[in-house]
């Protein structure tokens, strides 16, 4: 990363919890039509699996000892469905690119670095053959690819994006032969007979708790040994870590604080160093010296800085849980003053960084572009507390601001200078020094209903609607919201939670085993990420009142950031903008985040009225209870003539609803909730003093 540090993209470089694609819509995602099936069936194994002393080690490690026979099959054929995405890593000569199929099916990973070894893989072998290319690495669902620092990735993109689609749709195996195959994958983590119970339990953890958060970030570990005698672990990083000086502090705070936790033999690791990363890594250790040294306030002349900085190491780096992703919790920062503004200042959008966010802040860029051609503007991608816990219910992690805390911190530091969010996943009250300027004009707001494919196809089916599903149907859903309106109106239904992104959620629906016959979905989500095909109806109002600013997209920005600001305001859709914030007032007063069944339907129709235009709101709001025994339903009509008026409008709706009974269903809802958290917690703490390492 050393040499990223020459030019004025310091912020860029050296950042690791904020992922940055450039902005290049026609070569950052590649999309045809979807086809009318999910994607694949096979849902991806998870490898977190938790760790237990002693009995339970020795189960999971069997599973290892002995390789299941793995026939090389033909990979299932994609012909009409590439979805290639890219996500950076904390390296910037490393990308992710992400086919949306398995990668390494049998799950392991491989990786490339000339060649000869490419020889194994027709795959690998044609992208080695890029010019510029250094290495690739096979990870379960995606490939890193690592180019020298000399060729820019406009360069590669286009290229390894026509190689990986061409090869993704033949359905070509991966390796040319099951021996193939077998020389690359890691051999490391296997439990071995000859291996002491130390070496056991150091490869067991490497396997389930390192390994999964490094290949987030794009990047591998492999064990190379234990040395009894001075309990030193060796790994190798590899992937995007291989060389990358942020994995060095991964592996000092992260990992080896871990091992030795649970281990009290280990006492230290070692990375194990190929010869140019040896290089590197000593050139990153005297830039950091020196940039130590360097005064406030003082010229840099070699890296041309004017500004001062400051380097910085987390000081705490593993409060709470014992590993997590190495890049975006233990990373060294390096932070030029953000004063140092220049003429053209670029502008920073940054989202989540799931396919669907990705798309809908590309969507931001490209109508903030078109009100502001001679701007410049730039993405940034990262994942939020929502995006990694993906087991545990929405309704008990309950935080409203799941989705946008990180972000909001990124915004206030200045990393960033817009935050994109689905406005429905915005809590209605914003961090002080926060609001939001734009609202990019709504989808079709409603929900709608998915039935799988098995149950379209079976003949003695072919159910199309609610109504004529058979009593104990199994519905996918987790909002509190469909499942309390739609439990009143039909009480023969069942509903179970699904979490996980859209293919993920199609997988399970479409699975031979799945529970589900259909699952419900936000509209606007389906619509902007091309399954707009895969809807079988909408359940719009009275059936099910959707979620407040569902289907919109809102910016946010840093209250004091006035060119922000006026960029927003040319982009927004002024009937969108006021309908949300009408819905979030009512929200606001009923004070429920996304996780209480509030339901909302709103229109504003407009009218001449004597030369000028008259503006109507008519809003309606609702609460269930969670059971669906109780409903309340009201209606405002109003006339608005601003943002604020509008947002008045929904208080009164809301108060109309207190009014009505709301109050006390929602009053047993929190109660409800209060419980339910209480027992989680109970059941962690049980399970923490389980798993709790020997005296
Ligand atoms: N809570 C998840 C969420 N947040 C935003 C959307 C996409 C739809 C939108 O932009 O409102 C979804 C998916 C869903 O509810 O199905």
């Amino acid at each position: 990363m050393a040499t990223s540090f020459t030019n004025t993209s310091l912020r860029i470089a050296t950042r690791a919890t904020v992922k940055r694609t450039a902005i290049n819509p026609s070569t950052s995602f590649i999309s045809r039509p979807r086809p009318s099936r999910a994607l694949s069936s096979k849902s991806f194994p998870t490898r977190r699996a938790s760790l237990h002393h002693g009995a339970t080690l020795a189960t999971s490690s069997s599973r290892m000892t002995q390789p299941q026979p793995r026939p090389l099959r033909e990979r299932p054929v994609q012909a009409r469905s590439m979805f290639i995405q890219t996500e950076s890593t904390p390296n910037e000569d490393s990308l992710k690119f992400i086919p949306g199929v398995p990668v390494m099916e049998e799950g392991g990973s491989a990786e490339f670095l000339d060649t000869r070894s490419s020889l194994a893989s027709p795959l690998a072998l044609r992208l080695i053959g890029i010019e510029g290319v250094k290495a690739i690495f096979y990870g379960p669902d995606f490939i890193t690819i690592s180019k020298d620092s000399s060729t820019a990735w406009s360069v590669l993109k286009p290229e390894i994006y026509s190689i990986l689609m061409e090869f993704f749709s033949s359905g070509q195996p991966l390796f040319k032969s099951e021996e193939d195959r077998d020389s690359v994958g890691p051999q490391d983590t296997r439990i071995l007979d000859t291996d002491s119970e130390v070496v056991a339990m150091i490869k067991e953890l490497l396997d389930t708790r390192v390994r999964p958060a490094i290949m987030e970030d794009g990047g591998d570990i492999e064990y190379r040994g234990f040395n009894e005698d001075d309990g030193v672990v060796q790994v190798k990083l590899k992937g995007s870590c291989r060389g990358c000086s942020s994995s060095t502090v991964t592996l000092k705070s992260g990992i080896e604080r871990m091992l030795m936790h649970y281990i009290p033999e280990v006492k230290g690791v070692e990375q194990i160093l190929d010869q140019e990363e040896a290089i590197a890594l000593d050139e990153f250790n005297k830039l950091e010296q020196r940039l130590s040294k360097t005064e406030s306030g003082k010229q840099d002349s070699v890296l041309n800085w004017s500004r001062s900085f400051q380097l910085r190491f987390p000081s705490q780096t593993l409060s709470k849980s014992p590993f997590d992703s190495p890049c975006t919790t233990m990373t060294s920062e390096v932070q030029a003053d953000a004063s140092s503004t220049t003429a053209a200042r670029t502008i920073t959008l940054a989202s989540r960084s799931s396919q669907l966010a990705q798309i809908q802040t590309n969507l931001v860029v490209s109508a903030l572009s078109k009100a502001s051609p001679e701007t410049k503007f730039q993405t940034s991608f990262m994942s939020t507390a929502g995006d990694k816990n993906q087991s545990q219910a929405l309704y008990l992690i309950g935080g409203k601001s799941l989705w946008t805390k990180e972000l909001e911190h990124s915004l206030l530091d200045g990393d960033v200078d817009m935050l994109v969010h689905s406005f429905k996943d915005v809590p209605t009250v914003l961090p002080e020094g926060c609001e939001i300027a734009g609202v990019m004009e709504r989808e079709d707001p409603v929900d709608s209903l998915v039935v799988s494919q098995a149950v379209i196809d079976d003949t003695s089916k072919g159910w199309k609607s609610l109504d004529e599903f058979a009593d104990g149907s199994v519905i996918g859903t987790s909002s509190v919201r469909r499942v309390a309106q739609l439990k009143r109106q039909y009480p023969k239904l069942k509903f179970l939670d699904v979490r996980g992104n859209l293919n993920t959620r199609f997988a399970k629906l479409d699975s031979p085993t799945s529970p589900y016959t259909a699952l419900i979905l936000a509209k606007a989500g389906l619509v902007r990420l091309g399954f707009g095909n895969r809807i079988t109806a909408d359940l719009n109002p009275p059936t099910l009142y959707h979620a407040v600013s569902q289907g919109a997209l809102a910016i946010e920005i840093r209250s004091n950031d006035e060119k922000a600001r006026e960029l927003c305001r040319v982009a927004t859709h002024e009937p969108t903008e006021w309908r949300c914030f009408a819905e979030r007032g009512m929200l606001r007063v009923l004070e429920g985040g996304c996780s209480v069944p509030v339901g909302v339907s709103s229109e504003i129709v407009e009218s001449s009225e004597g030369g000028s235009t008259k503006k109507t709101l008519k809003i309606t709001g609702t609460v269930t209870s969670l059971d669906g025994s109780q409903h309340v339903e009201h209606t405002e009509i109003t006339s608005v003539s601003s943002r604020q008026e509008a947002e008045d409008v929904g208080k009164k709706l809301a108060k109309a609803l207190i009014a009505k009974g709301a109050g006390v269903i929602l009053e047993e809802i929190g109660k409800d909730r209060e419980r339910r958290i209480a027992e989680s917690q109970e059941e962690e703490k049980a399970k923490a003093s389980e798993s709790a390492p020997a005296p």
